[in-house]
């Protein structure tokens, strides 16, 4: 067995409560197997002054959008997809994703990010970047068909279903995959009605966004006389193992279908107030039962995929949702970011104890907007920033260490990442 000893740090348990330990790690299963004092390892990662807790789960994201960062802001969903988004999207080519992939996954790592959902194109290739870069992912084509003629739209579901059944497993099962047709309003029912089954018989999860703009949840209701998690329900689209992304206008029939279906929500509170979406119900959600894990959604939403700062979000929006100052409290929303969104994506990880997985970030309490530290709970939920991270650690590797990533070349990532962008946008404005 070879060793990793975090030493000398606090440690955050998974009821909440802090306190001095080592954690030690087995890299070859990438598994803790000790917290405590007695631990004595091959290699010592220093967590002195730190605090040591679950790596964060961002549960919905499109991580190559990093390359849209700030280059179309200010509009509603609809608007911003159909007028920038898309058309220039449509110019992507397979080392453009690859490229806001990496720049992605150097912010995450950096920001203490070990996990992440993620739903975009090329996902073989993006796949491996993830891999690569040190982070843990569940990962799928994102499927639209709105427009398209009836063989490319089944071509997409064909493409769909192949990359969720040739990745899964991957990278020493770091990688896991889901089917992950776009929307209920941008994926045609006749075909998720033929291919949800298929993805059933092939043992794969669903996800998709739902429920996340007034303007996707009417035409549904109009169309056919029943909520979007109705038919959703109707296609057989909730599952347990399957996780929606915002679930921002889900009414109290909705959530408790969600619960009772065993189905979580990827909340994305700094996306759904960019885009004016409105602010889900968290509370409601987490009272009913339902799993609740945290998302950036992609970087030209947000727009950065600083995870703290949706933790920090999500308690905020949430309590104004609630009406009520004691909603979506510190625990709950660190919970959700942690062995929330480890259970939507399926990782064995979110929680530091013997047995789970050594997906661990180390945060550096050496700050004045850290002091004084009464509650370390509430500094993670309101006054840790990504810039905190010491340590980020992935399978018992370590992936970041003193601000460093070891897995990458910082500089040439964020060199590569700008030329593809500007690239990528000339080509898109001159076919414009
Ligand atoms: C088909 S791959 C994923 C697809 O989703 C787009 N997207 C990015 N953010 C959002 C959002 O908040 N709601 C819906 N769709 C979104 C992205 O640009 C890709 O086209
Ligand atoms: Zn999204």
């Amino acid at each position: 067995m070879s060793t990793l000893q975090i030493a000398d740090g606090a440690v955050l348990a998974a009821d909440m409560s802090v306190r001095s330990a080592d954690v030690l790690a087995d890299r070859e299963t990438g598994r803790i197997v000790e917290v405590g004092d007695t631990a004595r390892g091959d290699e010592i990662l220093d967590a002195d002054s730190g605090l040591v807790i679950p790596g964060l789960v961002n549960a919905h994201c499109h991580v190559a959008m990093t390359l849209l960062r700030g280059y179309a802001d200010d509009k509603p969903l609809d608007a911003w997809l159909r007028e920038d988004i898309w058309p220039t999207e449509t110019e992507l080519e397979t080392d453009d994703i690859v490229a806001g992939t990496r720049l992605g996954a150097v912010e995450l790592l950096k920001n203490g990010v070990t996990a992440l959902g993620d739903m975009y194109f090329e996902v073989p290739e993006s796949a491996a970047a993830l891999a690569e870069a040190g982070l843990r992912a569940r990962v799928g084509h994102g499927i639209v068909t709105v427009g398209k003629e009836e063989v490319t739209a089944r071509a997409d579901f064909e493409t769909g279903l192949d990359v969720a059944r040739e990745l899964d497993g991957a990278f020493d099962g770091r990688i896991a995959t889901a089917l992950m047709p776009h929307s209920l309003t941008t994926a045609a029912a006749d075909l998720l009605a033929e291919y949800v089954p298929r993805a059933r018989e092939a043992g794969i999860p669903l996800h998709y966004h739902a429920n996340e703009t007034r303007d996707e949840v009417e035409p549904i209701v109009e169309e056919r006389g029943v909520r979007p998690l109705e038919y959703a329900d109707e296609l057989g689209m909730l599952e347990e193992g399957d996780f929606i992304a915002h679930g921002v206008h889900t009414d109290r029939t909705e959530i408790e279908l969600l619960a009772e279906r065993g189905v979580g929500v990827a909340h994305c509170p700094a996306s759904n107030m960019k885009l004016a979406s409105g602010i889900a119900p968290v509370q409601e959600l987490l009272d009913a039962g339902v799993t609740v894990g945290i998302g950036t959604d992609g970087a030209a939403s947000n727009n950065d995929l600083d995870a703290f700062d949706e933790l920090r979000d999500a308690a905020m929006v949430g309590k104004l949702k609630a009406d009520d100052a004691s909603a979506v409290s510190a625990p709950e929303v660190v919970r959700a970011a942690t062995a929330g969104g480890a259970d939507l994506l399926g990782f064995d990880s979110g929680r530091i104890e013997p047995g789970a997985l050594a997906d661990l970030a180390v945060i550096d309490l050496e700050a004045a907007h850290l002091t004084p530290a009464h509650d370390l709970v509430s500094h993670l939920a309101y006054a840790v920033r990504g810039s905190d991270v010491r340590h980020t650690v992935v399978d018992g590797d370590v992936i970041v260490r003193d601000r460093e990533i070891l897995t990458l070349d910082e500089a040439a990532v964020r060199r590569e990442a700008e030329r593809h962008a500007e690239s990528l946008i000339a080509r898109a404005e001159s076919n414009r």
